[in-house]
């Protein structure tokens, strides 16, 4: 478990102060992937570089597992950071080095017996799927091969946590999902806790939890993923949901519509189909669907479409009811003309 309490950092400048990280909280649970969403500047490289202590936060406390990381001596630190493993945008391999000896570095850094040294870096290629390529210099990798020699270097010493730092940025995006498959393996499998801080709100819908959203160094809103998208609370939230889901309607399909434009979200489990033809049979109005689409999220269903509904203004609005009561979420998008 991983608690931050009120952890500002801030940055002194010949001429002012610049807050990074502004006075954030958050629980990061034991076993869970947790993302931390933001745009250019909003603070997470800030935030995830205190939990390691590449950054010394100003004030407010980190504690991993118990212990706080924020009172420990610069020798229990390093101690401490063995059992934190990181992978960055850039990769950040030695291009003098091979795979295997990138990788048997970090064992090499942990005082690691040489006799102990071969199996377990020939383990982690094997984990990560480049043992063909043990012997290849970072020059000869593609990205994705780049940045598995950094998942395998990261987890050398049996991290609890693995910090990872827009690690799909610099990827296309086939590459980044199969190095999110392999961050989801790691997770399942090992029960390595995962924070990865990203500006794509695609990588938090593959694989996180739970999610928090940064802006001005400030977490603006947090919870499971799935709720996030099915009802987010904040506008950038939404912006970022909305750049996910790409649910915009063409004006020509909503303009010179008599009806009122409906927008219906329902979980998986609901029987949509059932409900709307209820609600045709039930009261006078008629349905017409503009557009409809399905999401899966968390392996969970997130159902979204948009229906036009006529009849008297009465009628239309208990029909809304009933809708409003049984879905997810209505949202009006054009009143009656
Ligand atoms: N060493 C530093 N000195 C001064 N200001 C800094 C320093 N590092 C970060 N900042 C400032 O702190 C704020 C948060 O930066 P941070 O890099 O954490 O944001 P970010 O969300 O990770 O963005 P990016 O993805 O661009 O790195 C920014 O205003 C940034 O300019």
């Amino acid at each position: 478990m991983i608690e931050i309490k009120n952890i500002t950092k801030e940055y002194q400048t010949k001429h002012n102060t610049i807050i990074g990280v502004d006075n954030v909280s958050m629980s990061i649970r034991q076993g869970e992937i947790y993302g931390i969403v933001g745009y250019s500047g909003a603070g997470k490289s800030t935030l995830l570089r205190c939990l390691n202590l590449l950054e010394q936060p100003t004030s407010g406390t980190i504690s991993i597992d118990g212990q706080i990381l924020t009172n420990l001596s610069a020798k229990q630190v390093r101690k401490a950071r063995q059992k934190i493993g990181m992978i960055f945008q850039n990769f950040h391999l030695v291009s003098a080095k091979t795979v295997y000896e990138n990788v048997e570095f970090a064992l090499k850094a942990a005082n690691t017996p040489v006799q102990d040294r071969e199996k377990r870096v020939l383990d982690l290629l094997n984990m990560v799927g480049l043992e063909q390529h043990k012997d290849h210099y970072p020059a000869q990798l593609s990205g994705g091969q780049k940045q598995r020699v950094g998942v395998a270097r990261a987890l050398a010493n049996n991290p609890h946590v693995l910090l990872c730092d827009e690690a799909t940025s610099a990827l296309d995006p086939t590459t980044t999902r199969s190095i999110l498959k392999l961050l989801q393996k790691i997770n399942q499998e090992l029960g390595i806790t995962i924070v990865l801080i990203t500006h794509e709100m695609e990588v938090v819908k593959e694989i996180c939890h739970r999610v928090a959203v940064m802006q001005d160094g400030k977490v603006v809103e947090e919870g499971q993923v799935y709720d996030i998208f099915a009802n987010p609370q904040n506008a950038l939230t939404t912006s970022f949901i909305e750049s996910v889901l790409q649910f915009s309607l063409p004006d020509k399909i909503t303009k010179g519509r008599e009806g009122v434009i409906v927008k219906l979200q329902f979980k998986g489990d609901v029987a949509e189909e059932a409900i709307v033809s209820d609600m045709l049979q039930s009261f006078l109005v008629k349905g017409n669907i503009l557009h409809g689409k399905i999401e899966y999220i968390q392996d969970t269903p997130l159902g979204i479409f948009v229906m036009e509904l006529t009849g008297e203004p009465e009628d239309v609005q208990q029909a809304m009811n009933y809708l409003q009561n049984r879905l997810l979420k209505l949202e009006v998008l054009h009143d009656a003309a």
